[in-house]
């Protein structure tokens, strides 16, 4: 499906939120959009729909992953339940990482950086995220942070070669033209040491331990996990970390740079809370203006079109009435809904403090929050597979739009195409751009 966001947009208004189903590159997929189908699809069990089952066949990851990585999901529920509690010293990791790795992710001239803004967003993510997942050498080794880079990019691409094929001939087609594996396992070999001295430490001392992703999965991991499960376990969420953060911070610096005056008012909250509290997990926090307008860059542009992807493994009735048969592929429209009147008015303008205004008007509440899921808000998906690392990505973006408000301005020049950094195909992910953005070092600075 080419042209995802105006094909669902299309479907919601023909078949007034009803169900409807779209073609795919290789296959029927049934959109349900009416909030008590969006709510009923998140909600099932898996074994009703099935998450793992529609990954494999979006991602194609039979071909292309290690297998046990496929058939059995330990390491979300770890994710889950550690990025739900405390990300304090996480945050404290992210900020120490950030001024030098914007200095060197964006290098311009004179202050003055007009290259290729995602592909450096990029870049920055992926370590960012990978001082979160390995450790420091690892996270500032430009050749890992590309490795990772590259086997976020092949996936998507080894999955539209792979559908063309019929089943039988797909793993020989893996094994001459997928790249994915090869990357993967090139990007492991830097991760190897590292987890086996973490292994041995682990079995002889009881010194505290590192709190990254890495050493979450060497202490949670089932008896049954292999090492090189592991390790890939950790790549699989550093990569899935990066193109969606990183296409939300694109987004989110590409409406800073179009709406100046709004920049204005996010770098004096900045300011003020920072001066505060310092670069902590409190000040991010209470960034809550910045947080409306990354929710409000969100509604505007969703990093994912659609949500809630499952299989259905039996036949089954959504509680709007819906009938799926088995095997049918169903998912949750977002960006549609993002766009519709009756629950976001006024949705053609950019209004970047809609939520927190409501949120000043109502007093305290997580509903209007960037990381709330809920059948109108659908940006990190819904239900019982809703984006487990929302609340870091959502930190991790937060600190990286404060630092670099404060740090640079930012404009667009509005004479060179920007319109979609990404093909806006299926579920890859694409920000929309409304021309270059230009990034200009600021000369009274503030700040980490
Ligand atoms: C702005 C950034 C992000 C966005 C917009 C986003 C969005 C999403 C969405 C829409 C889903 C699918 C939910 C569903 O199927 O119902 C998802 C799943 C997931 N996300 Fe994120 N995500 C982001 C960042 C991250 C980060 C930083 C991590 C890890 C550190 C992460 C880890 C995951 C995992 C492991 C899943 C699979 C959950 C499951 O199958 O139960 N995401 N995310």
């Amino acid at each position: 499906m080419v042209r995802t966001d105006a094909v669902l947009q299309e479907g919601y208004k023909k078949y007034s939120r009803g169900p409807f189903k779209v073609a795919m590159f290789d296959r029927w997929v049934v959109f349900v959009s009416n909030r008590d189908a969006v709510e009923d699809v998140g909600r099932r069990p898996d074994s009703e729909l099935s998450v793992s089952e529609s990954t494999k066949e979006l991602f194609e990851t039979a071909y292309t992953v290690v297998k046990e990585t496929n058939n059995d999901q330990w390491h979300v529920d770890i994710i889950r339940s550690k990025f739900s509690r405390d990300l304090s010293s996480i945050v404290l990791d992210i900020v120490d990482e950030l001024p030098l790795a914007v200095v060197e992710c964006f290098q311009g001239t004179e202050g003055r950086f007009d290259g290729d803004i995602k592909a450096s967003v990029q870049k920055l993510v992926a370590r960012m995220s990978g001082r979160v997942c390995v450790d420091v050498p690892t996270c500032r080794s430009s050749e890992y942070t590309a490795l990772v880079i590259r086997s976020s990019e092949s996936i998507m691409k080894d999955a539209f070669v792979l559908k063309v094929f019929p089943d039988a001939l797909k793993p020989t087609v893996a094994r001459l033209a997928s790249s994915t594996r090869s990357c993967m396992a090139a990007a492991a070999s830097h991760i190897e040491e590292i987890y086996r001295s973490r292994k041995e430490q682990s079995e002889t001392d009881a010194q505290e331990k590192p709190n990254d992703v890495l050493q979450w999965f060497i202490d949670g991991a089932p008896a049954r996990a292999s090492d090189e499960d592991i390790i890939h376990r950790v790549l699989a969420i550093h990569l899935t970390a990066i193109h969606t953060s990183s296409t939300a911070i694109t987004q989110a610096l590409s409406d800073l740079a179009s709406y100046p005056e709004h920049a204005e008012v996010i770098r004096a909250e900045v300011e003020t809370v920072v001066a505060a509290d310092g670069w902590t997990k409190a000040a991010i926090d209470n960034m809550r203006k910045l947080d409306s307008f990354l929710k409000e860059s969100q509604r505007c542009n969703c990093v994912v079109p659609f949500v809630s992807l499952r299989k259905a493994m039996d036949d089954l009735t959504l509680t709007d009435g819906t009938f799926l048969p088995k095997g049918t592929m169903v998912a949750a429209v977002a960006s549609p809904i993002h766009h519709d009147a009756s629950l976001y008015p006024s949705l053609h303008t950019f209004d970047p403090f809609r939520f927190s205004s409501m949120f000043d008007a109502e007093g305290p509440s997580v509903t209007q929050r960037f990381t709330h899921t809920s059948a109108r808000w659908l940006t990190f998906g819904y239900g019982r597979h809703a984006c487990p690392g929302r609340f870091f990505a959502a930190d991790m973006v937060k600190a990286v739009v404060a630092h670099m408000v404060l740090k640079y301005n930012l404009k667009v020049q509005r004479d060179t195409d920007g319109m979609r950094s990404g093909l806006g195909f299926g579920l890859k992910p694409s920000a929309k751009l409304g021309g270059k953005v230009i990034m200009e070092r600021r000369k009274a600075e503030t700040g980490t």
